[in-house]
Formats: C-alpha cells, structure tokens, sequence
C-alpha cells in the first residue's frame, strides 16, 4: 500500500492523501487540511519516505497520481489474467468461484440467519457507458424478488437512493443509498427508530455543500466532452467513462481546482467514475453494520451476512465481515483485484445464477424442514 500526500495547489494549506495499493487497483484520495511541503506549480508533485507499509512522499519525484488512479480504474490498463488461470497462486485459487463452491458456502452457512446485502451497479446491472440507462433485467428483478421473501435483502449502492429504487422498484428490500449515507430498513433494533422504519442519514448536514459543489463540477467539467456529474445526494459522482483518455488530465485538474476550496470532501474512486463525498467515517462497511444493528442481530453469532459488490468502495463491507468473522464477501469481477472478498463471481448473470441457486436451495430446505 502507498500513501501520497499530494498537495492541490502550492500555496495551498490544502493537501489530497492518496492511498494507493500496488499493484491493487484500489485509491482513496482524502482531502484534509494540513501543511503540504513547498512544491512547484504543475500537475501534481509529490515526493518520497519510505515507511513500513506504504510510501509517503517527501522529495523529488513527480506523479500524476490523480491520472495513474484513473488509469488503474480501466481494465484496458491492467495487465488481465484469464480467471481460469490454474496458478496455484492465482486468484480464481484464493477467490474461488461462488458458484462451484455453492455446497460450501450453504455448509458453512447452517443453523444461522443468512442476510443478503447486493450492491447495484455491475453487480445486479451490468455496466453500461450512460449512468442514467443502466436499467436492471427483469429477470433480475424477479429473481431479486423471490430473494427477499427468503432472505432479509439490501441494496448497497453509491446512488442515490430514489434513484436505484427506481431502478429496482421492490419495496420489500432495504435500501442503503449514497455509500451508505441515506439508509432506509427495517427498525427492529435500531436506537433510530421512527416508527416500524429507519431513516439514517449521517451527513445530512453536507446536503447544502454537496449540492453547491454539484453545481460546480457541471460547470467546470462541461467543457470536457464526455464528462458527466451525477448528483447522488449526500455524495457526486463524475464520470469519465466517455471522456477521451487524453482529456483525462484535464479532467482531473478540473475536479481538482472545485474540490481544493472543499477540505471537508474527500475523493474515493470506483470503476471510470471520481466520486466525491463527506469526510466522515461512514461507508458501505459501516451501512452494512447498522443495517444488521436494525435488524436486531448486533451481537448475534447467528447471523450470516453475505455481501455481493464489484468495486473498490464495496471493499469497505467485504473488510467488516472479514474482520467480524461472519459470513463473507464475494467480488464480482472478470479480473483478478487484490480483495477482502472470499469468492467471486464473474458477472451480474452469474450474480443471478447465484442468486437462484439460493432461492432454490432455501426453497427445498423449508420443505424439507431441514
Ligand atoms: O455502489 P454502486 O451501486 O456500484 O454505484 C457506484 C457508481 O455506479 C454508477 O456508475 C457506474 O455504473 C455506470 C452504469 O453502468 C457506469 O456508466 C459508470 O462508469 C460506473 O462507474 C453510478 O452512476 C455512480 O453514481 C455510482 O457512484
């Protein structure tokens, strides 16, 4: 892992911190107000120490690490291995497949509560090149729907939450939109009760500087082709999925030149997309846990969350199970990532096959009486 303390501008007391783990494809950019060294005006310069378990810049060299980051977020720059690599080490071996290990997971899953937690984009929907048409199957939808009647179900999702209800338009799942940031579920043991319901919405107080720094972003980026903003609420989203990569730079420099007068925004990453957000702790992970928490199983050893995401900020959810021990993660990916996750899927259809499987599986157990 690496951490680079990028200064925005040199005059600036503004600094971004980029974490970026090599050769993972995973950053997070966090704007905090501190002193940066002097540096030269350009791009981004940043400099070198070494530290045990990452880089902290401190000298001479001169990264543009807002377009290496970019960059690492395009499987057209990451060097692919085929999945059905047999490489003991590879990491369809570490990562096994969810569907050829389907007996395993139901074995380890036995006697306990099963949870199910689906991020949205290129998990349930596959990825399209505009944001606003990326629709869900029907055969999704249905499948999605007999889930929930088996499992407590959530969706998980960097949108906005009205938005991906639109998308789903099932209301017998919880939703948590924003990464987190705007949770509806049920209240069962929730200390943030309003009536048989929850509504959680730990930055509510930035709703008036995300919408100003929306509105920024629209304007400055709208000089560059391709580029789109997306106001997801509590965080922004720009894409830069139909940007011409030379134009990623200027981009970047446009991004960066609204975000340095924003120290309480931070910058994380996902798949062709900067998304900016609140520098409060709350994520994905921390959503996961609050919707257990409602859902009564807070201290529960019975509960068996399973969490299906493709993107860096799901990493967030896969770390919490890691670290509680409880169920697992599984990545959705055609190309080895370093992850937190325990097994990994291919693509939203075989995230659907999966899906089923479960259906099918929770279907012959209640007749059964197993
Ligand atoms: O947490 P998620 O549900 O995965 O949301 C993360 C972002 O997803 C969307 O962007 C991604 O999907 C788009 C449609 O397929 C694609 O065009 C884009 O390149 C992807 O990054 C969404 O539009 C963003 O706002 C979310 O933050």
């Amino acid at each position: 892992m690496t951490r680079q303390n990028v200064p925005l501008d040199p005059k600036s007391r503004i600094s971004v911190t980029l974490e970026m783990a090599i050769p993972k494809s995973s950053s997070i950019l966090t704007m905090a107000a501190q002193k940066p060294p002097p540096a030269p005006s350009g791009c981004i310069t940043i400099s070198r120490k070494k530290r045990v378990s990452n880089i902290e810049i401190n000298g001479e060299a001169r990264i543009n690490s807002w377009l290496d980051s970019m960059k690492a977020s395009s499987p057209t720059h990451i060097k692919a291995t085929p999945l059905t690599d047999r490489d003991p080490s590879s990491f369809i071996i570490r990562h096994p497949s969810a569907l050829d290990k389907f007996e395993q997971i139901i074995e380890a899953s036995m006697g306990k509560k099963i949870v199910m937690f689906l991020d949205y984009d290129g998990t349930l929907s596959p990825i399209v090149d505009d944001p606003d048409q990326a629709f869900m199957p029907e055969d999704m939808r249905k499948t999605v729907k007999k889930l929930a009647k088996c499992f407590p179900t959530a969706i998980v999702t960097g949108r906005c939450r009205d938005k991906v209800y639109d998308f789903v338009r099932l209301a017998e799942l919880y939703y948590a939109g924003s990464h987190g940031m705007d949770i509806t579920g049920p209240a069962k043991g929730s200390k943030h009760k309003k009536g048989s319901s929850v509504l959680f919405q730990p930055a509510s107080e930035y709703l008036p500087m995300i919408d100003e720094v929306f509105k920024q972003l629209v304007e400055k980026t709208k000089s560059t082709s391709g580029a789109q903003v997306e106001n997801n609420k509590f965080c922004v989203s720009v894409h830069f999925r139909r940007v011409d990569e030379k134009k990623w730079c200027e981009l970047a420099e446009q991004v960066k030149s609204v975000l340095k007068e924003y120290p309480k925004l931070r910058l994380t990453q996902g798949r062709k997309v900067l998304e900016i957000r609140p520098t409060i702790k709350w994520d994905k992970g921390k959503a996961l846990e609050f919707l257990l928490e409602s859902l009564g199983f807070a201290n529960s050893t019975d509960v068996f969350p399973v969490y299906i995401g493709d993107d860096r900020t799901d990493e967030d959810a896969f770390k919490v199970l890691r670290d509680r021990g409880q169920g697992f993660g599984i990545l959705v990916s055609k190309f080895p990532k370093e992850t937190s996750a325990s097994y990994s899927l291919q693509d939203p259809r075989e995230v659907m096959d999966f899906l089923q499987r479960l259906v099918q599986w929770k279907r012959l157990h209640r007749q059964s009486g197993v």
